[in-house]
This record gives structure tokens, sequence and C-alpha cells, in this order.
């Protein structure tokens, strides 16, 4: 290849957009204080199923992710598959519901909830990042002893329901995570774990949670959730109703309102901030790109949801998870490979 040959996706970015060389390098210096900001920063980025929507969107969300990495931040990515295992348990004839935003697991559903999304989900996440450059590896939250989980029920109707082998995150031992950080490569965490009783047995965790307790864990300066919807409605489903910023006391008072969908979504923003994550954002991954505009535009995008001046006492019952580090802990930026 010649030394002036452009980049491989050189004509990929001309043709998808027709600004002016002067708008185009306008964009690029807008960004430049938000740059400075993130140099560095550790975003854990929570990809929901929801808004795995089509091929050209997740080739996006890939670009963001190494675009991230390339500019010196260091993301790692928590990945949902609530409708890809759905489909798989259509597939099986195996029956499947949700009580209080969590499936119920039988043993049979636990399987197909491991092989979906360990197997499924995160090797195509990890095909598209790849297609960049070696950077991502799959991992689950039973490699390292990343995570480990205790069953727990779900409130429906104000009474606690068993919802069989579902998990709340109890341990976090980030370590794994900060070996693949320091060697410049991008994590991609699926949602099962150990149960904290009897680590022979997996338990599926709830990706939104998941991905707050390790944002925790990790000291993320960001924790973003993409879903199928704007951001959070305070008056579900007024389309009106947006919040653009919200502090955590005043999520709390919120929480009890919001339907299912929303609640472990909120619940793990709420967590997130309370646990020291700077900010936790709910945007929309149906949009394009919608990663990039949250980090490097000054409107960012989407709910931010912020923490108070004053520690709120916590609206919830679940254990916060505890940090576990075997060796205390020195990041540095990698090198580019
Ligand atoms: N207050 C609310 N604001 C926004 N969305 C809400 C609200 N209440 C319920 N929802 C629903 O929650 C859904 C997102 O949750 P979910 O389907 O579990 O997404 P994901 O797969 O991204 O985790 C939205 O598509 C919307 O239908
Ligand atoms: C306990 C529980 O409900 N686990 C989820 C795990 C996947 C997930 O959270 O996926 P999304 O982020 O796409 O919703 C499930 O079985 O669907």
């Amino acid at each position: 290849m010649s030394l002036d040959a452009p980049p491989p996706h050189h004509d990929a970015f001309d043709t998808r957009t027709d600004l002016r060389p002067d708008q185009k390098a306008e964009v690029l210096i807008q960004a430049l204080p938000w740059l400075q900001r993130f140099a560095g920063a550790l975003v854990v980025v929570k990809y929901g199923g929801n808004a795995m929507v089509d091929d050209d969107l997740k080739r996006a969300f890939a670009e963001d992710m190494v675009f991230l990495r390339q500019v010196g931040l260091r993301p790692v990515v928590v990945h949902g598959g609530g409708p890809q295992i759905n489909a798989m348990l259509d597939r099986l004839g195996i029956e499947s519901e949700f009580r209080g935003g969590l499936r119920v697991t039988t043993p049979e559903a636990m399987d197909v909830v491991r092989m979906v999304l360990t197997g499924q989900v995160s090797r195509e996440l990890v095909g598209l990042l790849n297609a960049h450059g070696p950077y991502a590896v799959g991992l689950s939250g039973e490699d390292g002893g990343l995570l480990r989980a205790r069953r727990r029920t779900a409130t429906v109707d104000g009474e606690q329901v068993d919802i069989g082998l579902v998990g709340d995150v109890v341990e976090v031992n980030p370590a794994a995570v900060h070996d693949l950080l320091d060697a410049g490569r991008i994590p991609v965490v699926s949602t099962v774990a150990p149960d904290v009783e009897d680590p022979t047995q997996v338990l599926n965790v709830n990706a939104d949670t998941a991905a707050a307790a390790l944002a925790v864990a990790l000291g993320a300066r960001k924790l973003i959730v993409l879903t199928d919807v704007e951001g959070l409605y305070a008056a579900w489903p007024d389309r009106g109703s947006l919040v653009r910023r919200i502090r955590a006391a005043a999520l709390s008072e919120l929480l009890p309102t919001l339907d299912a969908g929303m609640r472990p979504k909120m619940e793990a923003c709420w967590r997130a901030v309370q646990g020291g994550v700077g900010r936790a954002h709910v945007i929309d991954g149906r949009q394009a790109h919608s990663v990039l505009v949250e980090v490097f535009t000054s409107d960012g995008i989407g709910t931010m949801v912020l923490p108070d001046d004053e520690p709120t006492p916590s609206p919830f019952t679940a254990p916060i998870p505890q940090v576990v580090a075997a060796t205390p802990h020195v990041p540095h930026v990698p090198e580019v490979s």
C-alpha cells in the first residue's frame, strides 16, 4: 500500500457526510475540550438487546467504541440480549415470562440465557469491534472471578415472588477487566455470574444491574446505557416529558412510579452515581453514533443522572456489591497497538 493511501475507512467516511472541509474541521475542533476532559477516562457502556436493532446500528456502535478507545478513553462494554434470548427460547419451544422486569429463569432457560449471551451476542459484538483491529475480548461474569451473584426474588404488587435462577451482583473482582484495559483491549462483558452460595451454579443477572455494579467497582467516570427510547420520560408514554437531567434524590422519588422496563435501568443509574460514578446516562441506541454525541458534545443526549451534593438514603433492599481486588490497581493509558 502506498504511503499516501487513505486509511481503510476513508471512503466510507467521505460518502457518509456532505459537510464542507471547514465544517468537518469545526466538528472536530468542537470535540477538543471533551477529548481533553475524558482522556484516560474509564466509561462503562451498557448495550441493551433492544438497541441492537440492525446491522448498520451495531456497526456504528462498534465504531463508537473503537473511536473512544483510539482517542484515549477506556470503554468497557456490558451487553444485554433480552430479545435475542426470547427468540432462542421461542425456537426451542421453551416458555418464558418476565416478573417485575426480570426473566423467570428455570434451569432449562438458564442454559439458553448463558448460550445466547456468551455464545451469540458477545461473539457478534466482539467480531464487529475486531473488524477494526484486535481490540475486543469477550468475558462473562464467570471469567477471572469477575462477578458473584446471590439469588433474588422479584417484587410484584408488593409481594416477593420466586423467579428461579436470577441473581443480583454481590461481589465484583475487576482485576480481569483492568488487565484487558491495561493491554489496550475493549472488554465485552456478558452478565451471567456464579452463585456465591454454590459456584457450580450460574445465575442470570439483569444487564443494567450488572453494568452499574461493574461501573462502581471499576471507578468509572460514566455509565452510559443504550436503549430503544430517547431517555427517561417522567410521564411515560408522554413524549413531551423527556427528563434531560435529574439528581439522584429526585430519581429515587420517581423510581417507584416507573414501569418494569425502565426501572432496572434507572435503578442502575441511581446505584452508579451513589457508588461514585460521575454521571450516568440513558440514551437512544437507535440513533447511530449516539455514544459519540453524548460524550463529545456540549448538549449531550438523552437523560443524565447526577449525584446529589449530599448522599441520598438507599430506597432499595438489594445488597451493595463488595469490590474484591487481589492487588491494588495502578491504571495506565495503553499504548496504541
Ligand atoms: N418512564 C419511561 N421512560 C422511558 N421508557 C419507558 C418508561 N417506562 C417504560 N418504558 C419502556 O422501557 C423500555 C426500555 O426497557 P427495555 O425494553 O428493558 O430495554 P433494553 O433492552 O434496552 O434493556 C422502553 O422501550 C419503554 O417502552
Ligand atoms: C434476569 C434477567 O431478566 N436477565 C436478562 C439478561 C439480559 C438483559 O438484561 O438484556 P437487555 O439488557 O437486553 O434487557 C434476560 O434474561 O433477559
